[in-house]
């Protein structure tokens, strides 16, 4: 007996040695040649770490971006680090140098299209569903890509000014009548439901009714906002914790596709009869269009492809550029400065007349003379980035990264994220202006096309600006698509109403006065605020479901005059 006893427990304890040799080599060599500035823990690797640095921020809404700003200013601005994050998700790779962003975004040898996505982006299939542009791959992604290009092309964009200009009007009465009242109202809904409305025409010449705050708007947009809702109240924790959430979300999930469905379904015969009369007509350009380009029967398979890529573009585009724009609106309501020098290029460039008709009569011309609202629109989206990316370097392909040091680090089986608010905020690209908002630093090359050759610097008096250092819109073959119909939506925008309104944000990031009531300057001539207005991850959920049919938030007011 006493024999059996030993022997099993000898067996167990080679066990346990055995088992801790592989939890050991599994932490700490598999991933050692890569730079890692924080030790992980045999059990949690670097969750801890950051868990630690979560709870160090002052307000738990913060973006997790915040959190790793901290650990890479700890470790001394690294160009990369990796943060273990295994058992939950494969090990991080934090990406802050503009040239290791590059080396991951451009084609390569081991990647025809650049590095593949993340499996990270699984979590959004619901929304996007699984034939998503976003998420594809290879050929597959190559033949949605050249499809959709045509719709982006800078000519064709130019065509879709009077349907812009149209959701503009809806946009700026809403803003008059909030000026005529005095009421406060939040410019989150007022602009998000603003950029749907462009969105649903751009893409399926749908009128998404999303700023008719009477109706509620289009079925589309009604379940559209739900599903996203879903998205915004997840926890952090496992998703068995977060179930009640993902049956909401299979529900809103499934009856956007369906009303997706619904509306390509009425427009099928419209769609073709434009196409086989060749009507020369921007709707034939629409994402839906061009979906259903050389579809002649709609099969369910059709079907849910063109539903697809429409849930994708509506995702990818109406939130990043409402963003965007709140953003310009509060950062030009704390800069006297900036705000006068975009009001004398509209003064300079309209005069008396309304934009709308300048816009409209000579849209091509008009846009290039907007230098200075281009410029500011570049500077806010390096400052506030909307998006971002993050890819898989799939294991056992031979995917190097080459630092500044001259070494080449493998970082196969790792998500690389790159981290744009690091990215953009570089000191040692940006100066000490690093977070700041200076639009000047643009003058020199206010493009924001990705452009790949050409040009690799933007020069300024004392500043060379590395062309990849400023990537929003991410760089390389999955660049962003639709990244000048944003540029153009913000240049519109701004030019219709930042002469007609001021905004003043009230609550967090007010304005502070002095005692005689007038703004209390800084050094550089930015109106001094009671606090930094910070990003999150996402909205709350009840910020979505109380205002999915309201214009009014009860968290930011904002005054338009
Ligand atoms: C300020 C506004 C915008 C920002 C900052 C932005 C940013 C981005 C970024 C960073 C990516 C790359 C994502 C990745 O690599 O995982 C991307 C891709 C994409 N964006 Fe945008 N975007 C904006 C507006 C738009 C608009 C208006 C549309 C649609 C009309 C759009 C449609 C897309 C699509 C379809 C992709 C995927 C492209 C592909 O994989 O080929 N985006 N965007």
């Amino acid at each position: 007996m006493m024999t059996l006893t030993y022997s099993i427990s000898a067996l167990l304890l080679a066990f346990a040695w055995l088992a801790y040799g592989w939890l050991y080599n599994w932490r700490f060599r598999t991933y050692k040649h890569i730079p890692s500035y924080y030790p992980p823990s045999l059990f949690m690797g670097n969750l801890a770490t950051i868990g630690t640095a979560v709870a160090q921020l002052k307000d738990p809404r913060r973006h997790t971006d915040y959190a790793f700003e901290k650990l890479w200013k700890d470790a001394g601005y690294p160009q990369i680090t990796l943060l273990d994050l295994r058992p939950l998700n494969p090990p991080l790779l934090l990406v802050a140098s503009h040239e290791v962003a590059e080396q991951i975004s451009k084609a390569s040898k081991e990647h025809t299209w650049s590095v593949t996505k993340s499996p990270t982006m699984g979590a959004l299939l619901d929304m996007i569903g699984k034939k998503s542009i976003l998420v594809a791959e290879g050929d597959t992604w190559r033949a949605l890509r050249r499809r959709f290009n045509a719709g982006f092309a800078p000519q064709h964009l130019m065509t879709l000014m009077p349907v812009i200009l149209q959701k503009v009007d809806r946009f700026v009465a809403k803003l008059d009548a909030l000026a005529i009242s005095g009421a406060e109202a939040e410019m989150e809904p007022l602009c998000t439901n603003l950029t749907f409305d462009i969105i649903g025409d751009v893409i399926c010449n749908l009128d998404l009714k999303a700023q008719d705050t009477d109706s509620g708007g289009h079925e589309v947009v009604y379940f559209f906002k739900r599903l996203l809702a879903t998205y915004a109240g997840q926890s952090r924790l496992p998703s068995l914790t977060n179930l009640m959430l993902r049956i909401r979300r299979r529900y809103y999930a499934t009856k956007a596709d369906a009303s997706i469905k619904k509306c390509i379904k009425n427009s099928f015969a419209d769609v073709k009869i434009a196409q086989e009369t060749g009507v020369k007509d921007s709707r034939n350009r629409s994402v839906l269009s061009l979906a259903l380009k050389d579809t002649n029967d709609l099969t369910s398979e059709d079907l849910q492809i063109a539903a697809d890529q429409v849930k994708s573009f509506f995702f990818a585009g109406h939130d990043t550029t409402s963003i965007l724009l709140q953003r310009l609106f509060h950062e030009l309501s704390c800069n006297p400065k900036c705000l006068e020098a975009l009001r004398a290029e509209h003064d300079a460039v309209f005069g008396e007349e309304d934009p709308r008709s300048v816009l409209l009569s000579e849209p091509e011309h008009t846009m290039k003379q907007l230098t200075y609202t281009s410029a500011c629109i570049k500077e806010a989206l390096r400052l506030w980035p909307p998006a971002g990316t993050a890819r898989l370097s799939v294991p056992e392909k031979g995917f190097k990264v080459r630092l500044e040091d001259g070494s080449e680090v493998c970082v196969d089986g790792t998500i690389l994220y790159h981290n744009h608010f690091l990215i953009q905020r570089d000191p040692r690209v940006y100066g000490d202006t690093a977070c700041k908002f200076v639009p000047e630093r643009w003058l020199g090359n206010t493009s924001t096309a990705a452009a790949d050759e050409g040009e690799h610097c933007v020069e300024t008096d004392d500043q060379k600006i590395p062309i990849s250092a400023w990537r929003p819109f991410e760089r390389g073959p999955r660049n962003c698509i639709g990244q000048e119909l944003a540029n153009l939506e913000a240049r519109v925008i701004l030019a219709c109403v930042i002469r007609k309104f001021d905004f003043i944000k009230l609550g967090a990031g007010a304005v502070l006065n002095d005692e005689k009531g007038q703004p209390i300057v800084d050094e550089g001539g930015r109106y001094k605020t009671n606090g930094e207005l910070f990003s999150v991850s996402a909205l709350s959920e009840d910020h979505y479901r109380d205002n999915a049919d309201s214009d009014i938030d009860p968290c930011h007011y904002c005054k338009a005059l």
